[in-house]
């Protein structure tokens, strides 16, 4: 069964066209990633499906239903990118307030305890930390047990501790038969998370497929070695970049960028290339989306 159904969505401001016949159909338990540069249309698309735009053209259905009904968000969480929390509200309050909008809500102290929450719970939201915020904002999303739950930007600004908490919680959710549609200018968290990614670029959808047929896209594999010699004009090398320093033997660390990763070894171990600590690895989600958005692109120290 489908909860997100857009279909053929165009959605302007202005002169500027956010989405250009966009249509994406998410299942009942699917974890999918949303991936694009600043500016593709990404916000856009979950405000549309959270009902809080209308498109220009083109339908979205949440739940089967019109996303402007209430009745069909009822089964929605949300974190938008930016959370206005109630500043002189305690943590617990701000948590009972929204469950008390909610039939079927998720038990307070039990959502405090799954997002680390449990020992600020009566701390005002104003003296939490932009951290802490974040994790509440994720927290509040999945209060109302929700079938599905839409996610901006989940773990920005969080540090590294914290955003594996959060992907902790994700999972959980998700294990438990929960639907995700996540945006994330992390593209790691993207290839951590989510099962099917979709790439979005100037409104329009550019990818969109399993997390491993996206990277299988990506021709070039990584031979990554330890080594004296100059690599770099190797037949079959594309590109060398040096991972590590110089080691007291004169070897260095370096990864070898290849189309055929099996052919490149054979050759080395033929000449006696005198290599070390020898690594193989496939393309990572940076390399996949670089190739399906304009280089050019904004998404520059994206993976920050
Ligand atoms: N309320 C608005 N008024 C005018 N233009 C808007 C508005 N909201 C979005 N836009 C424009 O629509 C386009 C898509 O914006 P959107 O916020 O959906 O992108 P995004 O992919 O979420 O970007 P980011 O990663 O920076 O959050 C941009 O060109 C943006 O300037």
């Amino acid at each position: 069964m489908s909860v997100i159904e857009v279909d053929g969505v165009t959605r302007r401001f202005g002169e500027v066209v956010a989405l250009d016949d966009v249509s994406l159909d998410v299942g009942a338990g699917e974890l999918v990633g949303l991936l694009g540069p600043n500016g593709a249309g990404k916000s856009t698309l979950l405000s549309l499906i959270s009902g809080q735009r209308r498109p220009d053209v083109g339908t979205v259905r949440l739940m089967g239903g019109d996303p402007r009904d209430a009745l069909s968000r009822i089964s929605l969480g949300i974190t938008p990118q930016e959370t206005g929390l109630p500043a002189t509200l305690k943590v617990r309050e701000v948590v009972d307030f929204v469950a008390g909008h909610f039939p079927r809500p998720v038990p307070t102290g039990e959502l405090l305890d799954q997002f680390g929450l449990t020992e600020m719970a009566r701390k005002q939201t104003g003296a939490l930390s932009g951290g802490q915020k974040r994790r509440l904002a994720v927290a509040l999303s999945l209060v109302g047990n929700p079938r599905v739950v839409l996610l901006d930007e989940p773990t920005t600004g969080l540090d590294v501790g914290a955003r594996q908490a959060l992907w902790d919680a994700i999972r959980r959710y998700h294990a438990g038969g929960g639907t995700v549609l996540l945006t994330s200018h992390y593209l790691e968290e993207v290839q951590a998370l989510a099962e099917r990614v979709v790439v979005i670029d100037h409104g329009v959808v550019r990818a969109d497929d399993s997390l491993d047929a996206i990277l299988r896209r990506v021709a070039l594999r990584r031979v990554v070695l330890t080594v004296a010699d100059d690599l770099s004009t190797w037949p079959g090398v594309v590109r060398v970049e040096q991972v590590g320093g110089t080691g007291a033997d004169g070897g260095t660390r370096q990864e070898l960028f290849t189309p055929d990763a099996d052919a490149l070894v054979r050759d080395l171990v033929r000449a006696d290339v005198d290599f070390r600590d020898l690594e193989i690895r496939g393309a990572s989600l940076e390399e996949a989306f670089a190739e399906m958005v304009a280089a050019e692109s904004p998404l520059e120290g994206a993976t920050r």
